[in-house]
């Protein structure tokens, strides 16, 4: 599913974010990208998106080399892949409905997949009664239960979250990780950049640690491995 062949990111500024890193994820796994801050998990998941290039190296994703290709390829790239964000990033002046229906209204979805999908991401969020509210009504929970929604609304095949439960109070952290695991169930690849110890020591998956650029561990089952 993801492949990075000996990847080098270093900005303008001579900073090495990622120094000849070579990771493997299968289809359906789910993986937690730990490490101290500035190691480069956001470099990571932003060469998945194509947001920044890498300066060697060979990324493939669903079996294309995703540095190779044109620009006007890019949309088709990120449609493939959720994300989910620490702050949410939910407009305002929209619904909750209105919310996930816009990531399919922005790829050209005709109007009746969007009647059909949008209810089924809300319901598996568990938010099916909230689809008339705004955003501010809703607590940090139900407003990180939205976005996943409308990450996944699209049936990718990896969503990526970036510190999801960051902005959340411990109680509500687990019930957006029940979520997040049930998705993953279904068949969903999930990569997960976090600093939640507690979070990544209880659900012994997958963890890849990254520090000053580089691959420091890879273990199945494995732990967070840095004080919380
Ligand atoms: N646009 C940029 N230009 C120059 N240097 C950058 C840029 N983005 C990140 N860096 C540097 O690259 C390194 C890796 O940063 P990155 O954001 O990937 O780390 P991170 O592991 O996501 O950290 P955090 O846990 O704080 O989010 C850091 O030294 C950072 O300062």
């Amino acid at each position: 599913m993801i492949e990075l062949m000996n990847v080098t990111k270093e900005y303008n500024n001579g900073v090495k974010a990622l120094n000849n890193i070579s990771i493997n994820i299968d289809k359906g796994e789910f993986v937690f990208l730990v490490g101290p801050s500035g190691a480069g998990k956001s470099t990571f998941i932003k060469l998945l998106l194509k947001e920044v290039e890498p300066s060697s190296g060979r990324i493939i994703l669903n079996g294309q080399d995703i540095t190779k290709v044109k620009s006007r390829m890019i949309p088709h790239i990120r449609r493939s892949i959720g994300v989910v964000f620490q702050d949410f990033r939910l407009l305002p002046n929209k619904t909750v409905y209105e919310n996930v229906a816009f990531a399919m209204e922005i790829i050209g979805a005709p109007y009746k997949n969007i009647r059909r999908q949008v209810p089924m991401a809300l319901s598996m969020v568990g938010l099916s009664n909230k689809a008339d509210s705004y955003p501010n009504q809703l607590s940090g929970g139900e407003q990180q239960r939205v976005s996943i929604a409308r990450a996944i609304v699209n049936n990718p095949g990896l969503l990526i979250a970036d510190e999801p439960t960051g902005n959340l109070d411990p109680d509500t952290a687990w019930e957006v990780m029940k979520i997040i695991r049930r998705i993953n169930r279904r068949g969903t690849t999930v990569l997960m950049a976090t600093h939640a110890k507690d979070i990544v020591d209880v659900m012994k998956q997958r963890v890849i640690a990254l520090e000053k650029g580089q691959v420091v561990r890879d273990e199945q089952r494995g732990v967070y491995g840095y004080e919380g």
